[in-house]
């Protein structure tokens, strides 16, 4: 299921190379769309709990959810609670939230989810890192401390660059050293989880949950994952030949397929329905 990381250049696909790239993998038996949710499915904003999807992304997740053999699933750093909370999912998604840590569906009663909690040692590691980013964020106006479920994070983006950066700097030198912390750099976060979980596992989750609903191999599950962030490249890289991996947007990545921002991601997603229907 490896697939050899590829660097392409920062040019954004043509409209006949995502054509081409959507009717190979819409041609699979079983497939799983899982999209990341901030950058990918709602343009990133200086609030988390403000932002909001692009413009017809809700009635796209809703018609491509609605197909036969295709399942939708979100994979996303958010907890469970806040990504249902913004993403008002329609019935049928998978929810990987916490970096796939969580999990959880959506069914016409409402969402379900498998509740976990952080055990002893993770809490009181999880203790000491809110402290230790809670004195780094009052040394620093503009930044703040997110506190999620098995993770703490630290929000540098309305901070000056200079002062974002040295915090950065402070967290990753300090706390995100510790043993038994696992640290994420992402788009002005320095995410630092008890839990050593990556979207790779959320989206092998994804596969192995739609072919054990549909009674087929989990080979037999074609993927598409698109993500913006370097939080997604784990996912990007667990992808195989027969999967699709789209990054949005700049920077390094191991996709094959590079679309500029979120309203590509809704054309991306309207090419899908349309090539599946
Ligand atoms: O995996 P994702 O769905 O992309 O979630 C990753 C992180 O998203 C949130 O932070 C990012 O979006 C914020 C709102 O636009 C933005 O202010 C922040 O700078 C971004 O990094 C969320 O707050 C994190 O907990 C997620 O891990």
């Amino acid at each position: 299921m490896s697939e050899a990381p590829v660097v392409p250049g920062e040019a954004f696909a043509s409209a006949s190379e995502v054509h081409d790239a959507v009717a190979r993998v819409a041609s699979s038996a079983h497939l799983a769309v899982a999209l990341d949710f901030d950058g990918v499915l709602a343009p990133l904003g200086d609030d988390p709990m403000g932002v909001t999807m692009a413009p017809g992304a809700a009635e796209a997740l809703t018609a491509l959810a609605a197909l036969p053999a295709t399942t939708l699933a979100l994979v996303s750093g958010r907890r469970l609670v806040d990504l249902v909370t913004l993403a008002s999912p329609p019935v049928g998604t998978l929810l990987a939230a916490s970096h796939g840590a969580e999990h959880g569906h959506v069914e016409d009663s409402g969402v379900v989810t498998d509740p976990l909690d952080a055990d002893a040692a993770e809490s009181d590691l999880l203790e000491r890192l809110d402290e230790a980013l809670t004195a780094i964020a009052g040394d620093t106006p503009g930044v703040w401390v997110e506190r999620k479920t098995f993770a703490r994070v630290l929000h540098t983006r309305t901070a000056e660059a200079p002062e974002a950066a040295a915090a950065t700097d402070r967290a990753v030198e300090g706390p995100a050293s510790w043993d038994g912390v696992h640290a994420i750099v992402g788009k002005s976060v320095v995410e630092l989880a008890v839990r050593s979980v990556t979207k790779a596992d959320g989206v092998a989750w994804v596969r192995e949950s739609v072919a054990a609903r549909a009674g087929v191999e989990a080979s037999e599950v074609a993927v598409v994952f698109a993500g913006d962030d370097t939080t997604d490249e784990n996912a990007l890289l667990s992808l195989g030949v027969d999967d699709l991996g789209v990054k949005v947007g700049h920077g390094e990545t191991a996709a094959t397929l590079r679309i500029a921002d979120e309203p590509a991601v809704v054309d991306l997603v309207r090419a899908l329905i349309a090539a599946r229907a």
